[in-house]
């Protein structure tokens, strides 16, 4: 017993030496204080985890994804606006898509489309970064992919008003009458019953009158040293197609690294540069020989580098060279693709009815009766003809996702949260086919559709959004249009056509091709019938 009580006092003697070892290290307040500060660790994480539980974002619908590629698997093999609309059948007209790392929302309605491009325009007007575009605009001075921000603004202010503004428009109706005749005069000499190749014919046109609007350049005659400026276009607006890089920070860098991808995005921005930067020398010499030129004969180069030279120049006019070319760049990369693929797919739907075709032949040459050359005016009365270009450009929006847009900051789209940095990709392919807005023959290329319908493409309308809408509304929403239509009209005035090898016109095939730009898959070839006005 007293063994025992000693043990006991012994061992109570040993254990309160063993606290008073440790309280000699530690103070005694020490142990009280710790106890309470992980009693109000435990108190703060428990009200932040209540927090945050009761304010958790409602997400948009989300496919289930995998680790690490996220919802990447669903959408290969095929053109990314199918595999989004395939999709958005299930999971409704706003989705949440992990592409990569990169979370992702994919509008497919008009309803919702409104609220990104109106609504919530002010949040969603952003752009995404990634090296490629990056790379392209000599680090976002540009225009079009720069994200939101008063340089975009200032850009945008320069494009509008000096490559889009009436000054402007006047010398490009005066450029397209020209390279629209240099058209027609080629068709003429075509061997007689022998297809031609009308991308290639639209590609022409469409490029020789930017070249001449921005650079002044007679593009047609000038044969141009080094790669040429087709397959300069060619790459880049291959390489603007989505990369790994730009949805994987770490993988994806080594993968387009090793791939040889950075290495041909280095050689192709090289060469574009070279090839602007000549023509910016060029130009630079020209104003230093000669001085003042005549404002009809200034192209967009020329006015932007005097307008920056100027003593008496505003800070907003005045551009640094490099902010000049990234303007050329975006001129080159938005507007000859997208152009060329409109007026491809007008005339492939327009072949494929003759029902069509006829109608708009019969308004055109009884608008402009028998003369030498069609101009503006007559072009601007051909109503149908209007509505024809509309038609098209529902069922075939050059840019079926338009540019990819992303957000500033929280917002709400549809009752959803869409969080800061969310890239939104509106599915306008999808838009301009739906039933419940456009009735059962949506599918159907019905320009009469128009005749009683105020929906238009130049804002307020989202039923279709083929120029996209909002802050980043395509800039040439006016001007592109009247472009297909006087291309288009002159075409048919002169011309009947028909598909060669005994195709029958609802056979023609419609498959399309391309990310960024949608073509047709195969070239539209047709022969050109000289139309005989005495029959
Ligand atoms: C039929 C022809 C064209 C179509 C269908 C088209 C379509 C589009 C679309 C869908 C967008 C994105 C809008 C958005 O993100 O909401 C866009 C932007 C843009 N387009 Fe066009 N485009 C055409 C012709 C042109 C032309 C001829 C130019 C030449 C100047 C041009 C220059 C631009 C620029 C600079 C932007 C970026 C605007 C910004 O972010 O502020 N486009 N275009």
């Amino acid at each position: 017993m007293k063994v025992h009580k000693l043990g006991i006092r012994k061992s109570n003697h040993l254990k309160s030496s063993s606290h008073m070892e440790i309280f000699s290290i530690f103070p005694s307040w020490l142990l009280p204080t710790l106890l309470f500060l992980s009693m109000f660790c435990i108190f703060l994480y428990t009200l932040k985890s209540n927090k945050s539980s009761m304010v958790a974002p409602k997400l948009p619908p989300n496919p289930p994804k995998l680790p690490f590629i996220g919802n990447m698997h669903q959408l290969l093999g095929q053109p990314r606006h199918l595999a989004f609309w395939k999709l958005s059948q299930e999971y409704g007209p706003i989705m949440l898509l992990k592409i990569g790392s990169k979370p992702c929302v994919i509008i497919s309605s008009s309803a919702m489309a409104k609220q990104v491009l109106k609504d919530q325009d002010h949040i969603l007007c952003s752009r995404p970064i990634n090296k490629t575009t990056k790379q392209l605009t000599y680090n976002y001075v540009d225009t079009a992919f720069t994200p939101y921000s008063n340089h975009w603004r200032k850009m945008r202010k320069v494009l509008v008003s000096e490559f889009l503004g009436p000054n402007r428009a006047r010398l490009s109706n005066h450029v397209l009458l020209t390279e629209v005749e240099i058209m027609l005069r080629s068709v003429s000499l075509h061997p007689s019953n022998n297809a031609i190749n009308l991308n290639e014919l639209f590609f022409a046109l469409v490029k020789a009158v930017t070249f001449k609007v921005a650079l002044g350049l007679n593009y047609r005659e000038q044969p141009l040293k080094g790669p040429s400026f087709e397959m300069i276009l060619d790459e880049v607006l291959e390489l603007m197609n989505p990369s790994f890089g730009d949805f994987f920070p770490w993988l994806g860098k080594i993968i387009d690294q090793i791939s040889g991808r950075n290495h041909k995005l280095g050689k192709v921005c090289r060469n574009l540069d070279a090839y602007i930067q000549s023509h910016v020398d060029d130009h630079d010499h020209k104003i230093h020989i000669n001085g003042q030129v005549d404002d009809d004969d200034k192209d967009f180069l020329h006015t932007l580098l005097e307008l920056s030279s100027m003593d008496n120049a505003s800070d907003d006019d005045r551009l640094t060279k490099t902010e000049i070319k990234s303007l050329i760049v975006n001129i080159f990369t938005g507007g000859i693709d997208t152009t060329v693929a409109t007026m491809v797919w007008a005339m492939s739907e327009i072949i494929r009815s003759p029902r069509v075709m006829q109608k708009l032949q019969s308004e055109i040459r009884n608008c402009a009766g028998r003369k030498q050359k069609l101009d503006e005016m007559d072009v601007s009365k051909m109503t149908y003809l209007k509505m024809v270009v509309k038609e098209t450009l529902r069922l075939h929006p050059p840019a079926a996702l338009l540019l990819p847009h992303e957000s500033l900051s929280h917002c709400q789209i549809g009752g959803y949260d869409v969080l800061p940095d969310t890239m939104v990709l509106i599915n306008g392919w999808v838009i301009g086919r739906d039933p419940n807005k456009w009735g059962e023959n949506a599918a159907e290329f019905y320009p009469e559709r128009f005749e009683n319908l105020e929906v238009d493409f130049r804002g307020g309308n989202y039923e279709m959004v083929p120029f996209g809408g909002g802050r980043r509304t395509c800039p040439a929403v006016k001007t592109a249009p009247a472009t297909v239509e006087f291309t288009i009209a002159n075409l048919l005035y002169w011309y009947d056509w028909k598909i060669p090898g005994g195709v029958k016109n609802e056979d023609l095939d419609m498959l399309e091709e391309g990310s960024l730009v949608l073509h047709r898959k195969l070239p539209l070839c047709l022969i050109p019938i000289k139309h005989n006005w005495e029959e």
